[in-house]
């Protein structure tokens, strides 16, 4: 009898096979070789993602892969057969790993790229459960890590593995437990027999950096993100290596289960944070859909976003009533009663094609990276600073690699890392020059020991004055509208004419239309100051700024030039901040202009008195001295008085707000180049209040060495500190830049 009934089931199973081939068959041969091809570069992408840790596409052109493949299958339905990649978590790949199974499926997630998908997604759970059920959506936070379960038997950590094709996966057990936070042994009273935690292994964004300098200085081959530095990380043959990691892991979900229950999976995170486990921060139970929504609008904002110590590629919603996930069920690459919602990538690959040195205000020189252009986070890139020589050996990026881009919302971007696997052997590596790519003067550390290079050439290397004139007109200073970069470059170092309309800044106020019309200029890329390209021809962009195609003057050619007479009486403070003396920004400007009122008395001014004065410390003092016995700064400042520039102020004028005004300081340790009274004097000064014990209302503590219990108080409240260099910083541009100059916190997940 069972012989026979297997036959027929064995004979059906045939029929429907050879049904199947037929309806497949019935597939335009063009549609098949597309889905063929596409299903072929899919799994080749997930090898290298899941089992190389080394993807050499961006997620986002991955996703598009995936989606072309569904939108394939949705048109001719006989190609989403059962090994299709659209049905499967992920390939299933041979490793060097034991493979273990997993006791409940590992299952991936549906994606919602907008809100109709989302939209869709929520009806059709409205019309699965029926609108008389009560239900809750649970929003959480996506982790861009990699997936991981944990088993716990009668509270004891006895297995991790990978998620793998979600029935099998690697055993990496020795590996997890090098992980600080993963329990070995569940906390409490109520330890159940059995339970699978799921969740996402991630490495911290501020660690990645250096852990790519260690690699290259070791030889080894840079992580192309975060992302696949965690994956390489935890799986490595040798566990001793994984504990070298910084790794960190957020669970987000429970699998198999045996002593427990459960009626909500918000109720299960409150088990596993009782049982000691890291749970998702940031999760929410909300009523609507318009909640759901709210919550993706919040953690979307790029403030938000990546004030996270983990990347996050996402908002996680699931149904939060445990019967109902379980009415809803699964596909068999994903469960019904949850989706992705995905933010827009911010991660793009594109083609290094150059690494080319800027020069700034002050002769710095700076590694641009020069690339293909791209767009990624709504605008297009096609540089980024690579900080310093070091900075890019750090990296590990050779010209004409392909490499990961970041831009994180509207902070600038950065170069991650170097796709290593698509190396042909023709990259090169950067050499930084010794020459300035701009005027040809030799270049060096302005001090022994200075890993920055300078032009040393300030008076007519053309970069310099560029930046300079741009700076000038810039908000901290003259604040002169319809004057920004182009116009800086154009009027500084034209392609046409000849000899440009300014020298140096002190031609400014005299400039006429006349001047301007002819010009010819490159449009420059204000970060990197390196010309930009058409992306069409990919010749530089050369423009006429100031004249209309007749000829004829552009009317923001005269705004600019009226708007340049009406800086000419802006006060003194923003004046001095403007020539670029070193070591003076906003804050020691104002502290000058408040104590000597005129220009000519800080000319006269001797080194003593300058540094007597409340925030002004002998480095500046001393700056100030040099850049006065400059004949040719000297020069610029006559140029401006006969211009009819103000230059002085009547005492009481206006004294400005004081830059400092509503901080509260405290001041621990002993200075080497203060004493504590001449450091608090020097904070008094610019209107910061100083006080002695830290709190959370305190906005900076200022360590010295030895500096005790108020700097562990401040790192536990997470006051900036700053050490001496960056007290300098608060003192002379204020407390914006201290604040990017405070002393790293370490970061602990967001509560
Ligand atoms: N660049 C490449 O070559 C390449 C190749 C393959 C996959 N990928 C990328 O990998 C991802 C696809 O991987 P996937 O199948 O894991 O799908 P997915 O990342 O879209 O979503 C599923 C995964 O999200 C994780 N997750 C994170 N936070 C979660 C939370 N709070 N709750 C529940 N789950 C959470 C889970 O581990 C789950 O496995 C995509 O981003 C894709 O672009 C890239
Ligand atoms: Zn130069």
């Amino acid at each position: 009898m069972e012989q026979r009934e297997d036959e027929t089931v064995a004979v059906e199973q045939q029929g429907e096979e050879l049904e199947a081939l037929a309806a497949q068959a019935a597939v335009p041969a063009k549609a098949r070789e597309k889905h063929a091809l596409l299903a072929e570069q899919v799994e080749e992408h997930r090898f290298r993602y899941y089992v190389k840790d080394a993807p050499v596409v961006s997620d986002a052109e991955f996703d598009t892969l995936l989606r072309e493949l569904e939108a394939l299958e949705e048109e001719y339905p006989p190609l989403r057969t059962p090994d299709s990649p659209t049905q499967k978590v992920a390939g299933a790949y041979q490793t060097e790993f034991t493979s273990v199974e997993h006791r409940e499926r590992m299952l991936s997630l549906d994606n919602a790229f907008d809100d109709e998908e989302l939209a869709a997604w929520a009806d059709r759970i409205a019309k699965d459960i029926g609108s008389g059920a009560g239900y809750h959506f649970l929003c959480e936070l996506k982790v861009d890590g990699l997936a991981v379960n944990l088993t716990y038997e009668n509270g004891r950590l006895t297995r991790a593995a990978t998620r793998g094709d979600g029935r099998t996966g690697e055993d990496i057990t020795p590996n997890i437990r090098t992980i600080d936070e993963i329990p070995e042994r569940l906390k409490g009273d109520r330890v159940p027999a059995l339970v699978e935690v799921r969740g996402e292994v991630y490495f911290p964004m501020e660690k990645f950096e250096e852990l790519n300098a260690r690699l290259v200085e070791a030889g080894k081959a840079p992580f192309a993100n975060p992302r696949n530095a965690a994956a390489g990380s935890l799986r490595q043959k040798d566990p001793r290596v994984t504990a070298t990691r910084p790794l960190h892991m957020v669970v987000h979900g429970v699998g198999a289960r045996e002593g427990f229950d459960i009626e909500r999976q918000s109720q299960a995170y409150e088990l596993l944070r009782e049982w000691g486990l890291p749970t998702a921060a940031h999760a929410q139970v909300v009523d609507s859909l318009d909640d759901v929504r709210t919550f993706i609008a919040h953690y979307g904002q790029p403030k938000v976003r990546h004030s996270m110590e983990h990347e996050i590629d996402g908002v996680v919603v699931k149904l939060d009533e445990i019967p109902l996930q379980g009415r809803l069920g699964s596909t068999a690459r994903a469960p019904r009663w949850a989706i992705a919602w995905k933010y827009p990538p911010e991660e793009v690959n594109t083609k290094l094609l150059d690494i080319r040195v800027g020069v700034g205000r002050t002769g710095r020189v700076t590694p641009q990276a020069v690339f293909e252009p791209v767009t990624v986070a709504g605008s297009e890139v096609e540089f980024a600073t690579l900080h310093n020589q070091d900075v890019v050996k750090a990296k590990g990026v050779l010209i004409g690699d392909t490499v990961v881009i970041r831009k994180a919302g509207d902070v600038i971007p950065e170069v991650l890392g170097p796709v290593v696997d698509l190396r042909d052997g023709t990259e090169r590596e950067f050499v930084m020059p010794a020459e300035c790519p701009e005027c040809g003067t030799g270049l060096r550390p302005m001090k022994e020991g200075d890993i920055d290079l300078r032009c040393p050439n300030a008076r007519s290397c053309p970069a310099q004055i560029r930046e300079r004139l741009y700076y000038l007109v810039g908000r901290d200073c003259l604040d002169i509208e319809n004057f920004g970069y182009v116009a800086a470059t154009a009027l500084t170092q034209p392609l046409e004419p000849a000899s440009p309309p300014m020298v140096n800044e002190g031609d400014l106020f005299g400039l006429t239309i006349d001047e301007l019309l002819p010009i010819k200029s490159y449009v420059r890329d204000p970060d990197s100051g390196l010309p930009k390209r058409d992306p069409k021809t990919g010749e530089a962009k050369i423009v006429t700024f100031f004249a209309n195609q007749k000829g004829e003057p552009k009317k923001n050619a005269l705004a600019m030039l009226e708007n340049i007479q009406a800086a000419k009486e802006r006060p003194l403070a923003r004046i001095i901040n403007g020539l670029s003396i070193r070591h003076v920004g906003p804050v020691a400007a104002a502290a000058l202009a408040r104590e000597f009122r005129s220009i000519d008395r800080i000319a006269e001014a001797s080194e003593e008195e300058l540094a007597a004065v409340d925030g002004v410390q002998a480095t500046i003092a001393t700056a100030v001295r040099e850049w006065f016995a400059e004949d040719w700064h000297r020069e610029i400042i006559e140029k401006w008085k006969a211009a009819g520039v103000r230059m002085e102020e009547e005492a009481g004028e206006d004294e400005g707000p004081r830059p400092l005004a509503g901080l509260t300081v405290v001041v621990t340790g002993t200075l080497t180049g203060y004493t504590r009274d001449a450091a608090k004097e020097a904070l008094q000064g610019q209107g910061a209040k100083v006080t002695g014990s830290v709190s959370k209302k305190t906005d900076f503590v200022v360590v010295g060495d030895n500096p005790g219990s108020k700097f562990d108080k401040a790192m536990q409240l997470k006051v900036p500190v700053l050490e001496e260099d960056g007290f300098a910083v608060l003192l002379s541009d204020g407390p914006e830049a201290a604040r990017a100059a405070a002393v790293p916190q370490e970061v602990t997940p967001a509560e």
